[in-house]
């Protein structure tokens, strides 16, 4: 019987199609090992590229247990596990857990492939920050939606008649009562509505689309799908970073935890082998970073035939231009039902006009609703911005540290990965445990450095943009801006990783005049608008780069739509 999930594939140490950790890792067709092509045993060449033929429609099928001109299943070698090593059985009889491992690259180097642990179920329910002394304060945040029949929000979860086993697990989880953006967007969802939400930094959002989508899935009741080939998820989630797509992915686990719901993620940096093992098990809820998910579907393991809910998390970052491409080739996907059919939903702390005018494209009668200022800041955020040069970045950096107790946790953004790295090693010499996450580390290196940082084990975390949208880490009680970003919506994500579910953060701002100064005006209205001091000398550069910012529009935002005032809700 043919394997549709490849189950004996030369290439895939899993059996599940590959194991490599890139975006494009299966497409190589390297030999197990990197030992050679697969049609001739010689090495130096992929099948592809093999001049007796092979994958690109030759005849010869080298065997990838001896390398002999029969097939496999022809040879007198016996099976040996790809997993294990061992001998008297194959990959997918062994009992062992994947793991990650170190392969040989065709031209001699070597490469990582990475599969990850995951959380148990108790641990899920460890994760999420415990609400803080200014929850109350959410209810006084307005709110505002535009659209045409909005439903009414709710007060209470239990008024949004979700599955028992939901509300047991949100309360489980700590929940007492619905966060604004939570009352609002529940019922707008369960209402079949399309959505763009704009909330602040910490205010609940991931939960706000994840319940009322599990809710809808369990509802129509789910089928095992176990094995099925390709899977066909009934809600995608897209999220623009791998650790964002994790974190919401546990979230999903949580809540649907004692159903059938099978919630899987797909992100790159991993073994692909290992993710589509997983995926082959089953999958209602797919969560994924555009790269890999995209890949999956040209594979045809994933198919959108069912999606029901197709959610834009970070929906302007999703939709900014470096993202665009990849979006827009998952809306547009053959099997992507068409806009109408689906349901799509947008979530943000920030929504520019521009981007909401590329998201307009993917919905139909949506609700925009906002939740206080659009693309402001959480006001439990005490923002301080010093004036500082390049060269006085690091003394100012270290008498704020000694200001601080040694295992508060705090999380420095610099621009450059090499910055990053400096900055961590800088620090650790002065006696101050930090790591670092950016980009250019291994995905096993940028999960560890996080989970030192969640653990305490390294109180100090420099990051690149990586790590500015959506991570929620318990115990963040200060952000550092070494670096500034480029635009003022990217520092409201970044100071918005801690002060979340109503607690209180600090946020801490170097300006250095000679990179700074075109932000000047956006954050001079980013700390009027959340009720901070303004320095002086931030007030006369901002005076000195006139109208250049182009930022939001105050309470509300703008929905960028001709009808903004049409069926206009304001509470
Ligand atoms: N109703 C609630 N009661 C108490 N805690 C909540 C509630 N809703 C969410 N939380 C917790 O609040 C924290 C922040 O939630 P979440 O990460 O969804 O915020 P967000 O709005 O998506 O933030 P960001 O814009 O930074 O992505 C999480 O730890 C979550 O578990």
């Amino acid at each position: 019987m043919s394997d549709p999930w490849n189950t004996a594939a030369q290439d895939d140490p899993w059996g599940t199609g590959g194991g490599d950790s890139g975006p494009a890792e299966d497409a190589n067709n390297n030999r197990p090992g990197g030992k050679g092509c697969f049609t001739c045993g010689e090495e130096g060449h992929r099948k592809s590229d093999c001049p007796q033929g092979g994958a690109g429609g030759g005849d010869r099928k080298g065997c990838f247990k001896c390398g002999g001109d029969h097939m496999a299943k022809d040879c007198e070698q016996p099976d040996k596990c790809r997993r294990c090593g061992e001998e008297g059985h194959r990959v997918a009889e062994c009992s062992q857990e994947p793991q990650t491992r170190v392969v040989d690259n065709e031209d001699g180097t070597q490469r990582e492939i990475y599969v990850p642990k995951e959380r148990t179920e108790e641990q899920l329910f460890d994760t999420g920050i415990s609400s803080g002394i200014n929850f109350d304060k959410f209810d006084k945040i307005p709110v505002r939606s535009t659209g045409t029949d909005t439903p009414k929000p709710i007060n209470d979860f239990s008024e949004a008649n979700l599955r028992s086993l939901l509300l047991d697990n949100v309360t489980k989880s700590g929940y007492t009562r619905p966060t604004p953006v939570q009352k609002y967007s529940i019922p707008i969802i369960l209402g079949k509505r399309d959505l763009m939400s704009c909330a602040q930094t910490g205010s609940g959002k991931t939960a706000a689309f994840l319940l009322p989508i599990l809710h809808s899935i369990l509802e129509s009741g789910c089928e095992s799908n176990m094995g099925a080939c390709p899977q066909t998820p009934q809600a995608v989630i897209v999220a623009p970073t791998r650790e964002l797509a994790i974190q919401i992915k546990d979230e999903a686990r949580k809540f649907s935890q004692g159903s059938m719901l099978k919630c899987v993620v797909a992100y790159g940096g991993t073994s692909t082998g290992y993710q589509l093992g997983t995926l082959s098990r089953g999958c209602h809820v797919l969560i994924a970073t555009p790269g890999r998910l995209n890949d999956f579907v040209e594979k045809g393991k994933v198919s959108f035939e069912n999606v029901r809910f197709l959610v834009l998390d970070e929906a302007d970052r999703m939709l900014d231009m470096g993202f665009m491409p990849a979006v827009e080739k998952i809306v547009t996907s053959g099997s992507m039902p068409p806009k109408g059919e689906r349901q799509t939903l947008m979530f943000s702390a920030t929504f520019p006009g521009e981007i909401q005018a590329a998201a307009n494209d993917f919905l139909v009668n949506y609700v925009f609703l906002t939740v206080g200022i659009v693309g402001g800041a959480s006001s439990d955020v005490e923002q301080t911005v010093y004036e500082v040069e390049k060269f006085g970045k690091r003394d100012k950096l270290i008498d704020i540290l000694d200001d601080k107790s040694p295992t508060d946790r705090m999380l420095i953004f610099v621009e450059t990965k090499r910055n990053a790295d400096f900055l961590a090693t800088f620090l650790s010499g002065k006696g101050h445990p930090t790591t670092s996450i950016h980009g250019d580390r291994l995905q096993r290196e940028r999960e560890e450095a996080l989970q030192d940082f969640k653990t305490g084990n390294k109180p100090l975390l420099v990051a690149t943009a990586v790590a500015a949208r959506g991570l929620d880490i318990k115990g963040v009680a200060r952000v550092l801006n070494y670096d500034l970003p480029k635009s003022v919506d990217e520092y409201v994500h970044r100071i918005g990783r801690t002060g979340r579910v109503g607690n209180l953060g600090k946020a801490y701002s170097f300006f250095d005049p000679s990179q700074d100064s075109d932000l000047a005006p956006g954050l001079v209205k980013i700390l009027s608008e959340s009720d901070q001091v303004v320095p002086e000398f931030l007030s006369n550069f901002a005076a000195g780069a006139g109208a250049g910012f182009a930022g939001n529009d105050g309470f509300g935002g703008k929905d960028i739509r001709a009808n903004d005032t049409e069926d206009a809700d304001e509470w």
